[in-house]
């Protein structure tokens, strides 16, 4: 296949990352049929001799680096090269030039200036903090703070900016923001009761590492979001050709037993005197990305799952319905915005300590 070769091919004395076998037209999409795309990204770099895997149709190269090494590479050293965002024919249909919001704006002054206002004016320790603050006030009838809403209208009524913000792209920026807010919370936290149900020993005892800990298992973004190659450049002595789709397997790097003692097991203690953090420093645990790309919304998430949890544990004791074992749960997943369960999570909740209002 002339693709396939011209894709195995060495620029500049450096390969091309190790590819599969490709068919005419459809590239490498046969090698992700039948398991989730993060699953067959993983067996295919086992497979190949470095832990870098290439995949391509006809019109779009791709990779997919599923070792630490490689996603630091990608998200510390060439970070700058990789800080744009790949965006298929469709995406771009959903998302004309200029309504692109934030997660899938190319890199450059215009998203940088919609995420520095996001994530001072929203996102902030300091502004998630001053929430609780808004709920009350507005709750009086003080007409509460601005919200993002807000805030991003008035910078635009201002209009002293480099880049002026079109009505299209606050639509989509509130859009990301509820869509990346609630949809990957939502995610977690039904995998941190599923894993609870399956080792209720940690239920209440580490509730902080428990999160962790299915972050490490369950990242709702497995392959992160897509990034793309801005100019020809090596990554761990392979070439990655201009354009090309970069895919990180931060799931499959959580996973892998070169960084992690029983890496496929719930131990939440692991990170009890541990250092690694998702704070995009270490790449063997990134669920929130690294680099200028990475989530701007990790305070606002933490807080978000650990009151929600602390509610869900503090006032119910949780049991599976009868009959049920915790061997029976089905922990198969499903592709979706995010990486959720496949089946719906039907738990019993037994009142420990009562909601004012159901005094
Ligand atoms: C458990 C919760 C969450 C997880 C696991 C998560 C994960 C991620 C990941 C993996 C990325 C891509 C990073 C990269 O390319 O390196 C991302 C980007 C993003 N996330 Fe989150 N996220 C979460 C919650 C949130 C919340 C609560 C918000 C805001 C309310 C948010 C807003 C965003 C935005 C705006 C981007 C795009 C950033 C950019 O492209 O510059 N996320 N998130």
């Amino acid at each position: 296949c002339r693709v396939a070769s011209r894709r195995r091919g060495c620029r500049d004395g450096a390969p091309l990352p190790l590819s599969p076998w490709a068919i005419h037209v459809i590239g490498h999409l046969h090698h992700l049929a039948g398991a989730l795309p993060h699953r067959a990204m993983r067996d295919l770099a086992r497979r190949a001799t470095a832990r870098s895997c290439c995949s391509a149709s006809a019109s779009s190269p791709s990779s997919s680096p599923s070792s630490a090494d490689a996603a630091r590479e990608v998200m510390r050293a060439r970070d700058l090269n990789f800080a744009t965002r790949s965006m298929s024919r469709t995406v771009r249909l959903a998302f004309p030039s200029g309504t692109e919001g934030i997660i899938f704006a190319p890199y450059g002054e215009e998203w940088r200036q919609m995420r520095k206002v996001c994530t001072v004016e929203l996102l902030s320790a300091r502004r998630v903090q001053s929430f609780w603050e808004h709920e009350e006030s507005t709750a009086a009838g003080n007409g509460g703070k601005e919200d993002l809403l807000d805030v991003l209208l008035r910078i635009q009524r201002e209009g002293d900016l480099q880049v002026p913000i079109t009505t299209d792209n606050i639509k989509s920026v509130v859009g990301d923001m509820l869509g990346t807010g609630s949809e990957t919370v939502a995610t977690v936290l039904q995998w941190i009761m599923a894993e609870l149900m399956l080792n209720p020993r940690v239920m209440q005892k580490y509730m902080h590492l428990v999160i962790k800990e299915t972050l490490r298992l369950h990242p709702p973004a497995p392959l992160l979001f897509p990034r793309e190659c801005r100019s020809e450049c090596q990554v761990l002595g392979f070439t990655v050709p201009k354009d090309a789709m970069v895919l990180v397997n931060a799931w499959a790097i959580s996973r892998d037993p070169k960084h992690w003692d029983m890496p496929e097991e719930f131990v939440p203690e692991r990170f009890e005197n541990s250092k690694i953090d998702f704070k995009g420093t270490d790449f063997e645990y990134t669920p929130f990305g690294a680099g200028r790309r990475m989530c701007p919304g990790i305070a606002f998430a933490f807080v978000n799952m650990e009151l929600i949890l602390a509610s869900l544990l503090y006032h119910f004791d949780w049991e599976l319905p009868c009959g049920m074992e915790a061997a029976d749960l089905d922990m198969t997943e499903e592709l979706g915005v995010t990486v959720r369960r496949l089946q719906d999570l039907d738990l019993v909740p037994v009142v420990r300590v009562p909601l004012p209002s159901c005094r």
